[in-house]
This record gives structure tokens, sequence and C-alpha cells, in this order.
């Protein structure tokens, strides 16, 4: 098959590789010239593990290319395959003026019967709306088909290559015959639906995961009150097979590119049919304060924090990806920013994108976690990198001012904090926050 892919981001570049590795001729255009630029020089845009091997492995064998000419890689195109953004706007609804502006394009340079693949996540009804907008500017024949993407950020190769499921909502059997031999040797679990049923099913997909989220925030949160270790709760739900072992890690919420504003656009998308989706809105509710966990328990501690040294470990919405989209470490370090701290952030990869995402001046920006930690008043940790869970305590304790670790996402077990002198907090583990306040603090060194 040949297949144009519209967008470079996560979505676009994964899926190209997926089916250029599978043997077809895959071009991936994109309307910003400067990371067409960096993919002919042979750089990856973002950092996903894997990907660029993958990349270099489809090129040299010819079958994968880049462009920014759409028109020309439509017309050679037999499949077309959009994955531009779909971001939220300031109501939540989803916006999608570059789905848009990249099916006009599409429409105009038709020069035959292709089938235009949606995999960028959209309101239902949308994929409809794209065929109208395809039949006002052409009158070559075409399909809509949508196939929304489950990839996530940080494992986005294996997701691809080894999907749970493969969703095909088509209202027409040529093309669904087509999608699905596409598909084939991806997985035997394909699952064929209409259109607006599969844009439906990633919506409904990412509110129950993110729900999943906010109810074990939610736990967590009594579990301090009450004495009991979320950690310990999760594991004994986890093993009922009807609830599942995932997406059951307390912490700081959850953030990223798309549950924020998939769930939003849900939000919205029922109540543009009059449904007050109650649940999800108390969803959302609970993480946007979820993060302030870390920030209360540095206020429990110091009360001021004005001209504390304090440490932010992890700024990535989650480890492996350097994407800050909607990262929590956004409105934390904001926040600490306003108390009057004196911030020393560090992460293994996200800073620069932090940097020019965030606009936060006044951070100082470390080279690795030790560093980060000198002379701290309190480390935080946002994000769990691998680099902190396995730092030596022994070693840390020795570059801090003074030993206070809250661990936004419960990393540290018991018996790596025994012999070290760090005052821990956590998330829902409350025996192990073993001090209390700033004067305790001062008494024991
Ligand atoms: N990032 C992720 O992990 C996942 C994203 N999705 C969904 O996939 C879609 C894409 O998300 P990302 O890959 O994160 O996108 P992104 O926002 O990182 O990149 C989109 C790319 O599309 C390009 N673009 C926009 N309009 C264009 C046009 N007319 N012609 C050519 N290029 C154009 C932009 O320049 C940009 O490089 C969104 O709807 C998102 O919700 C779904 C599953 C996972
Ligand atoms: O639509 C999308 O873009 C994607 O959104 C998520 O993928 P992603 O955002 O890349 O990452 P996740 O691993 O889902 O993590 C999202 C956030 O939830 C947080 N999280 C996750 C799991 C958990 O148990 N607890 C928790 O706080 C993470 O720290 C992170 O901030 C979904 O998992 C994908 O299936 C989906 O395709």
């Amino acid at each position: 098959m040949r297949i144009t892919v519209i967008g470079t981001g996560y979505v676009g570049l994964v899926s190209g590789v997926c089916f250029s590795n599978l043997g077809n001729e895959v071009t991936c255009v994109d309307k910003d010239k400067s990371k067409i630029d960096m993919l002919l020089r042979g750089e990856v845009p973002i950092f996903e593990p894997g990907l660029k091997d993958l990349i270099e492995h489809n090129v040299s064998e010819n079958r994968l290319s880049f462009t920014s000419d759409l028109s020309k890689s439509v017309k050679s195109a037999e499949i077309i395959i959009i994955a531009v953004g779909t971001p939220s706007l300031p109501n939540g609804e989803a916006n999608l003026q570059y789905i848009e502006q990249a099916v006009r394009e599409v429409a105009v340079a038709l020069n035959g019967y292709k089938i235009i693949m949606t995999k960028s996540t959209v309101p239902v009804g949308t994929n409809e709306h794209i065929a109208s907008i395809m039949s006002e500017l052409t009158a070559h024949n075409f399909d809509v088909v949508s196939v929304p993407e489950f990839l996530r950020e940080g494992s986005a190769v294996k997701d691809t290559f080894h999907p749970d499921r493969i969703v095909i909502g088509v209202n027409n059997k040529r093309a669904e015959q087509q999608i699905c031999d596409l598909h084939k040797p991806l997985t035997e679990n394909i699952i064929v639906t209409d259109v607006r049923s599969a844009e439906m099913i990633k919506y409904a997909s990412n509110a129950f995961l993110a729900t999943k989220i906010s109810f074990i925030n939610e736990v967590a949160n009594i579990c301090e009150k009450v004495g009991a270790d979320v950690t310990m709760v999760a594991k004994g739900m986890g093993q009922d097979r009807r609830i599942g072992p995932s997406f059951l890690s307390a912490g700081i919420g959850y953030g990223g590119s798309c549950f924020p504003k998939d769930t939003d656009a849900l939000i919205q998308i029922a109540g543009n049919v009059e449904y007050n989706f109650k649940l999800l809105r108390a969803v959302v509710e609970v993480n946007k304060d979820q993060r302030f966990n870390v920030t209360n328990k540095l206020m429990d501690v110091y009360r001021d924090l004005k001209d504390k040294t304090i440490t932010i470990w992890g700024l990535a919405f989650k480890p492996n990806t350097d994407d800050v989209r909607e990262a929590p470490s956004i409105e934390i370090v904001e926040t600490l920013v306003k108390l009057g701290a004196k911030l020393k952030v560090y992460d293994p990869i996200a800073m620069e994108k932090f940097r020019v995402f965030s606009g936060i001046v006044g951070l100082e920006y470390c080279n690795n976690a030790m560093e980060a930690a000198a002379g701290s008043d309190a480390i935080c940790l946002l994000t769990e990198w691998d680099e902190f869970s396995n730092i030596d305590l022994q070693e840390l304790g020795k570059v801090v001012r003074t030993p206070v670790l809250i661990d936004g996402r419960n990393v540290f077990d018991e018996n790596k904090l025994v012999n070290s002198k760090f005052q821990y907090y956590s998330i829902g583990r409350p025996h192990f926050n073993r001090l209390k306040n700033a004067e305790e603090l001062e008494r024991v060194n």
C-alpha cells in the first residue's frame, strides 16, 4: 500500500514508522517545515524510545520518506492518514481547525478514489463532517474511516506494534476490507464498528482511565487520614480481575496532551446533547486539586517557603518522554515561585521543552539529580524517572541542606528509607510521613 500520513507528532510518526515497517510505502507530511527538515537530516523532533532507530531503518530501506508537499504526496497515495492535533478550545471543546485545514488540502489534491483514515482524536460526528468537506471540494470518490489511536507516550512504539486491539469505524465494506488487511499483521483483535461508535470508544477509553486515576487519588487522600497505605489498597483491589491492576498508581494526578483535553472534550460532547456528565466533571476537578498535594505537604513542613531552596525532580508529565504539555510540574513550579521559594529543577530530557513551553523565569536548571539536590531544603519528586528512584540516599543526604523528600509518585519503598536520614512524605502512605513540621526537623538535625 502507498500511504500518506499528515502530521508528524507522536501519532503520525509512530504510525508512519509502523506501516512502513510492515512493508508499505509511507510518506509523512507536515506543514511545519522545521520538523520535516529535522527528519530529513535524520533527527527526530520528539523523544520516544526506539523511534529513531526504526525511522533510520525504514528510510534506509526506501519505505519511509518525509516532505512538506502534501498535494504531491496525496496524489500518489491510496490511504491518507490524518494525524494532526486536536487541542482544546478555551471552552474545552476540541479545536478542529487543523483537521479541517488538512482535509481541505487533501480534497483539493485528490486525483482518484482514496481512503481517508482519521487517527486524530475527534468528537463524535467529525468523520461525517470530514466527508462533507471532502464532497464539497472534490468530485472523486473516497471513504472516511475512523481508526482511533491508543498509544501511550514513552511506550508508543511498543503499543503500536503490539496493540491490545484495533478499532475500525467504517460504513463501507470495500474500505473495511482494505483497512482490516492493513492492520491484520499487528493483531487479530480487530473490532469493526460504525464510525460514531469508534469516535466514542476513544473518548470513553481515555475518560475511563482518567477516572481510575482520580478514583485512586481520592482513595489515597482518605488513606492519609485513616492510616491506610494506598499502594497496598491498589494491590489488593487490582488482583480482582474485574478491576485490574493498571492505572491505580496514586500520585499528583494525570497530565499530558490527551487526558486533560479529552476529558474536557467529552464533557463538552455530552453538554452539546444536553447531558451533564457529572462523574467526569468530578474526575477533572479531583485531578486539578491533586497536584497541590505536594505543595500542601511542603507548606505543612515549612509554613513559609520564602528563601527556601526547593529541588524539583522531574518536569515531564510522565517518564520516558520530553512532553510537558499539561504536566502537573508547571502549576507546581508556578505555585512555589509565587510562594517565594528558590527553585532548582532537573529532568533527564524535558528541561528545554519545559523552559520554552512554561515560560517560567528565574529557575536554576541543573545537570543531574544530585546537583539539583545540593543545598536544598526539600526535594519534590514529580516524575518517576529511574534516575531518581535509583539514587543513593546516603550520598543524597550529604548534599542537601535539610533532608526532606516529598515523593509525588510513591517511587521509594520503606526498606530503602530505613537507614537514611530523610523525612519522607509520599501520597496516601501516612505511616511513611515520619515527621510533621519545621520545628521537629530542626530538632533531629
Ligand atoms: N500524543 C499522543 O500520545 C496521542 C495523541 N492522539 C491524538 O492524535 C492527534 C495528534 O496528536 P500528536 O501526535 O500528539 O500531535 P502533535 O500536536 O504533536 O502534532 C501534530 C502535527 O500535525 C501538523 N499539522 C497540523 N496541521 C497540518 C496540516 N494541515 N498539514 C500538515 N501537517 C499539519 C503539526 O504541524 C504538528 O507537527 C491528536 O488528536 C491527539 O489527541 C491519540 C493517541 C495518542
Ligand atoms: O489519547 C492519548 O493521547 C493517550 O493518552 C494516554 O497515554 P499518555 O497520556 O501518553 O500516558 P499515560 O501512561 O496514560 O499517562 C497519562 C498520565 O496519567 C498519569 N498516571 C497514569 C497511570 C496511573 O496509574 N497514575 C497516573 O497518575 C501519568 O503520570 C500521566 O501523567 C492513554 O494511556 C493512551 O491509551 C492514549 O492513546
